[in-house]
This record gives structure tokens, sequence and C-alpha cells, in this order.
């Protein structure tokens, strides 16, 4: 499935509209009647703040998956308290949103009262864009950091074969007046759902973001996906953030490296058997001044050296948009998405 393009015969439905036929996907192909609520809404949002590689597309990744039976569309998380600053979920070979649903009270009671509290999920699934994890922490006036690893991908800086996941990063604080501060990125240079977008649309990517099945760098979008391998953002940097994203999603939670899992005998599974780690922090519990009045002094200073462009507010202006106009699907996307819903 691609992004609209303004050439194609489009139609737009409501945010609701869009949630609730996602949901008879899901639940049509094998999951709770939960989990099937829980990553509609995530994946319906990711659609309409215009994060494209995470939103409807992910569909058919999604039911070939459940249909491989490579993930429990049903499991149950567990959750744990395991310390004052400290909670681990095993999301049962299911879901990592389900799990951090799951989670999310006793994480957010523990943040509140030690001042900062982190939530460990192993044994899951996650398939999306990372800032629904964090961005609803900082509504509620707390400060989020997310890591989560995925499939072997990623060539580390001065090796020659891939080993890394794509394994991004979501920050989000809250802001005073005006919508949290939130960043998601991928440690690679390019999310490898893009390579997908790009290699259906028959278009180069730009330089410096992989390599093919040689080890040379290529442009070519198919040449990475088959055989090839990305490379990670800003050389040594990003390889060494994207170390740290296998260390804090795998290592510290119990979940699969990058590199562990063997999804060979499920053909159709595309979802990473990983895990994934979040931190929360009450700023309230800090020293010094109010944290959302210093969040809005900073964006004042940037916007002030002439910065026009804030992580996020390209999202919010799709979701400003889609929430007064309705979300714009592709006629082939929207009968694709019929299709498999049964409809
Ligand atoms: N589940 C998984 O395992 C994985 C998921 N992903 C997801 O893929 C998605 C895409 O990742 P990626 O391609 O790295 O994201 P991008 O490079 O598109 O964007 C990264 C961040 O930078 C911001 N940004 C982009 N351009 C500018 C600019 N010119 N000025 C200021 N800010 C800017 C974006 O804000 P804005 O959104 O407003 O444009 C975003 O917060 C993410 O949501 C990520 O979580 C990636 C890898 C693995
Ligand atoms: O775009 C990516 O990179 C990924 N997204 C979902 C999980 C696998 C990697």
């Amino acid at each position: 499935m691609s992004a609209p393009s303004d050439h194609a015969a489009s139609c737009t439905l409501s945010f609701d509209a869009l949630v609730s036929l996602l949901e008879k996907i899901f639940l049509r192909h094998g999951t709770s009647t939960d989990v099937a609520r829980c990553l509609a809404e995530n994946c319906a949002g990711a659609e309409r703040d215009g994060a494209h590689s995470h939103g409807v597309f992910r569909l058919p990744g999604y039911v070939s998956t459940l249909n491989s039976g490579w993930v429990n569309g049903k499991a149950v998380p567990v959750v744990e308290d395991v310390a004052s600053g400290f909670v681990a979920v095993d999301a049962g070979n299911g879901f990592a949103q389900p799990a951090l649903a799951a989670a999310r009270p006793l994480l957010v009671e523990k943040a509140r009262s030690a001042g900062i509290a982190v939530l460990a999920i192993r044994n899951s699934h996650h398939f999306a864009a990372l800032w629904p994890d964090v961005e609803p922490f900082a509504y509620e006036g707390l400060v989020a950091l997310s890591v989560v690893n995925s499939m072997t991908c990623v060539v580390p800086h001065g090796a020659d074969r891939p080993l890394f996941g794509t394994n991004p990063i979501a920050f989000a604080a809250p802001r005073a007046d005006g919508e949290p501060i939130v960043f998601d990125l991928a440690t690679s240079a390019i999310a490898h759902g893009d390579v997908q977008i790009a290699a259906r649309k028959g278009e180069l990517l730009p330089p410096g973001m992989g390599v093919d099945s040689l080890g040379q760098p290529t442009r070519d979008p198919k040449a990475i996906l088959e055989g090839g391998a990305l490379l990670p953002f800003g050389g040594h940097k990003g390889s060494a953030l994207s170390m740290m994203v296998e260390l804090l999603a795998a290592a510290l939670t119990g979940g699969n490296f990058s590199f562990e899992f063997d999804w060979s005998n499920h053909p159709g599974a595309k979802t990473p058997w990983t895990g994934q780690l979040l931190i929360v922090i009450d700023p309230s519990k800090a020293a010094g001044q109010d944290f959302a009045e210093r969040s809005r002094e900073l964006v004042r200073q940037m916007h002030g050296v002439g910065l026009r462009r804030l992580p996020g507010d390209r999202r919010h202006r799709e979701r400003s948009k889609a929430n007064e106009q309705g979300i714009t699907l592709d006629e082939q996307t929207l009968a694709q998405l019929r299709e498999l819903a049964g409809i």
C-alpha cells in the first residue's frame, strides 16, 4: 500500500471511520478485540499524522504476520512490579502497544511518586511508529524517552555486514502554550518502511542510505531490500546510538537482539520479535524552574535564531488538516483495506 499520491483518485475518511475499518481487519485476522482496537488506533493515528511509512501501508504486513502464526494476536501481557522505579512486561509474543497500555497505569504511578520510572517490555513485536508511545506522556506533563530494536538490516559503522536493526529513538517533553516537543527517528539513514515505499514507486534514494549485496553503495531501494543493507545515520554517531538501542531495548529488557530471532519458518512474518524500553520522568520532581516554561523558552530562542520547523510540526499540521478535512487515501488503497477486512 502506498502513501497518497497527487495523481491517484482519492477519497477521505474520518479518523473514527479509519479506526473502525482497521479494527475489522485485525479482528478478521485473529487478534483479540483489545489488540485490534489498540493497533487500529495506532495505525490510523500514524496515517492521520502523515507518518505514511507506519500508517495503513503496514496492514498487509500485519495480516501476513498474523496469518503466519509468528505473533500471538490474542496475547495477554503480564505486568510485573519489579522495583520502586521499574516495571516489566512480558508481552507473551504479542504486540508491544497492548503491553505498554497494560503497564501504563503502574508506570505513571511510579514515575509520579519516585520522579522517574522505567518500563521494560520483552517478548514483543513493534511494527509501528514510536512517537505514539511517548507523546501521550507529554500531554500529561511527563517527559518520556523510548527505544525499540527491529530486525537485522543495518551495517554497524566500520563493519561489512548487517547486524543492527533500524532501531528508532523517540522523545517527548511538555511545552507551555504549545504542542509537546516530540521527535522520533530511526538510527538508520532511512527507515526500512521508506525504502519499501521508494521501491514500490520506482524512485531512487538519496546517496548514503545503503549498500547492495556486494557491499557497494547504491541508491536503488530494491538492491538494498534484496540482499543489501542500510547504513546508520551520521556514521559512527548513529551507529553508537543504534548499539545503545540494542542494549536498552533487548539486553536490559530480556528481549531479543535484532539478530537473534529466526522467522524463516514463518513465511509472511514481518514483525520484529524484540524488546522496548521506556523511561518516564516527572519533571515537577526536579529542582529548578517549571519544565514546560523552560521548554517554551528553548523553542522561543530556537525560533529567534531563524528555526522554522521543529520536529513534530509537520505531523501536527497533518493532524489538524486531517481533523478538519478527513484522512485522504488512494481509492486503490481503500479497496485493498476493504478486501482485507472482508467487506
Ligand atoms: N518499530 C520499529 O522498529 C521502527 C519504526 N520506525 C519508525 O519510522 C518512522 C520514520 O523514521 P525516520 O524516517 O527516521 O523519521 P524522519 O527522518 O522522517 O523524521 C525524524 C524526526 O525528525 C523530524 N524532522 C524531519 N525533518 C525535519 C526537519 N527538516 N526539521 C525539523 N525536524 C525534522 C521529524 O518530525 P515530523 O514527524 O514532524 O516530520 C521526526 O520527529 C518513525 O516514526 C520511527 O519510529 C523506524 C525504524 C524502526
Ligand atoms: O521502518 C522500519 O525500519 C521498521 N518499521 C517497523 C518494524 C521494522 C522496521
